[in-house]
Formats: structure tokens, C-alpha cells, sequence
């Protein structure tokens, strides 16, 4: 029941964008993809998404390599949110968050409008149903397409199999309170069983909400580990050549000041 990637190496004419990379990645649980601008990171997640294909090495989910799955099968299995969110037709929120149930066509829930609705809630983008995408802000177009990621992966399978939720850079348009209120979600999301896996540039919020990191260092996925024992200011110092002091929040959770 993991999603892994194996020796994988990503390399386009000369360039390589991601080399010799394991992970293994666990449902159940939140994984931070983090590293510099450049690393590899979007590489990393969208190889594991099934985007991309590795070049040398494999990805395998539950034993079997991803590339083995009908592009249907997999639909139902994990749901992408890309970094990019524009899109090129007139389509208003709610029919992108529609968008999301179309792998489920042939065999609809009876409450397909309930799930829309209850995962635009969830975002808090219900007031935004019938504005066209386009002419949202980054952040209300970012919190449209979590929302269709959540619908896409809204009920547990019917055989039990593992749910994958990839996001690139979930957090990066949202402001300070939607940013929490985004990760507290996809922490509930990973409670009842789905894989979390989320490009983050925020260090304090991978520390806070991730139980696991991946730290992408110039095209390697280079350690891989619980946050609170990875994230130590030697490393961050190290990797991302920024000094780095700990402080204790009122609640006595550990958090950075950088610079
Ligand atoms: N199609 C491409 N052709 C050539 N190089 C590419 C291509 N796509 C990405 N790259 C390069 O591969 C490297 C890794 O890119 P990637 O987007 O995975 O980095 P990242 O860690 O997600 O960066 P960021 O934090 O800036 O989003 C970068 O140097 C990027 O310029």
C-alpha cells in the first residue's frame, strides 16, 4: 500500500531534471515534497502522479508500476492539483469542481451535487460557484481546483484501495488563514486513510502539518524522513543557505524565523 519511486531519473535532451530518486510514500499520513526553486520537486510529484514517466527507474503503487494501470483506474485512485490553474475554456467554479466527478461517469453516487457542493464547502468556495474560473484571484482559483481534487477522491473505494491526493504548491496563492485552514484539511483527509503528498515551499507549515518530508537538493530526492527530525536548522542552513532560528509558539509548537 505505498506509492513509490524508484532510482527514477527524469532527463529531457541534455538536461536531467531529477536523478536516481527513491521514495516511498505512505497513505494514512502527509508528505511535504520540499527543496529549492529548480530541485526537482514538481518533477518528483508529477512522476508519482503518472504525469510524466521516468526516463530510467520505476514508480510503483501497491507493488505494481504505475504506467500498468488504465488512465481510468488510476482516476479513481488519486487526484492531482496542478501548480498552474488557469484553463482554457469559460468554465464557472463549480463545473471545475464537477470536473472532478468525471472519472466516477459510469457509475455516478447518488449524491454527485452533494459532493460538489460539500467539497466547495470544505475549500469555503460555495459563494464562488458561478464565477467563471478565469476571473477568480490565484488564491480563489487555487482553492477551486483543491476542491475538485476533493471531489474527485471523495468516497473511500469500494475494494479499500488506497486514495493519493498529489498537490503542487497548494498553499502558495492562499492567504495566511486559508493557508492553515488548507492544511488542517488535507491533515483530516490524510486521517481517514488518503496519502498526502504536497509540494511546499513554507517551512514552517511542513513542519506543522507534515508527518513526513522529502527533501529535492539539485535534482535528487536527497533524505527522506519525519518532519520534526529532518527539519532541523542545520539542514535547512545547508540546504537552503539561509540561517535559521527556532522559536516556540503560545501553543509550544516549534516553528523557524529565517534570515
Ligand atoms: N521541459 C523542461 N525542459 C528543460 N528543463 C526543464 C523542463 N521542465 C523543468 N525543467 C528544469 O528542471 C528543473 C526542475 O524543475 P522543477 O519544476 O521540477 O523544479 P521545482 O523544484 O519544482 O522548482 P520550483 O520550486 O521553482 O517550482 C529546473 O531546473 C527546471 O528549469
Amino acid at each position: 500500500m505505498t506509492l513509490s519511486c524508484i532510482a527514477a531519473s527524469v532527463r529531457i535532451g541534455a538536461k536531467i531534471l531529477l536523478a536516481e530518486s527513491t521514495v516511498h510514500l505512505h497513505p494514512g499520513r502527509v508528505t511535504a515534497i520540499i527543496g529549492p526553486n529548480g530541485a526537482g520537486k514538481s518533477t518528483l510529484l508529477s512522476l508519482l502522479g503518472g504525469q510524466r514517466r521516468p526516463t530510467k527507474g520505476k514508480v510503483m503503487l501497491d507493488d505494481r508500476p504505475l504506467e500498468a494501470y488504465p488512465p481510468a483506474t488510476l482516476a479513481l485512485r488519486r487526484a492531482l492539483m496542478p501548480q498552474e490553474s488557469a484553463v482554457a475554456f469559460d468554465f464557472n467554479a463549480q463545473e471545475i469542481v464537477a470536473l472532478g466527478r468525471f472519472p466516477h461517469r459510469l457509475k455516478a453516487s447518488l449524491d454527485e451535487d452533494q459532493i460538489i457542493s460539500g467539497a466547495m464547502a470544505l475549500t469555503d468556495v460555495s459563494p464562488l460557484a458561478p464565477r467563471i474560473l478565469n476571473t477568480l484571484s490565484g488564491g480563489e482559483k487555487a482553492r477551486v481546483h483543491m476542491a475538485r481534487a476533493l471531489a474527485q477522491l471523495w468516497h473511500p473505494r469500494p475494494d479499500n484501495a488506497t486514495r493519493w491526493l498529489l498537490l503542487d504548491e497548494p498553499t502558495a496563492a492562499l492567504d495566511i488563514a486559508h493557508q492553515h485552514a488548507a492544511m488542517r484539511l488535507l491533515r483530516d483527509w490524510s486521517a481517514k486513510g488518503v496519502g498526502v503528498v504536497a509540494v511546499l515551499h513554507d517551512l514552517n507549515l511542513a513542519l506543522r502539518y507534515a508527518d513526513d518530508v522529502v527533501v529535492v537538493r539539485s535534482g535528487t530526492a536527497a533524505i527522506q524522513g519525519a518532519a520534526a527530525s529532518v527539519l532541523q536548522p542545520e539542514l535547512i542552513e545547508c540546504v537552503w543557505g539561509t540561517s535559521c532560528q527556532a522559536v516556540a509558539g503560545r501553543d509550544g509548537a516549534v516553528q523557524y524565523l529565517f534570515g
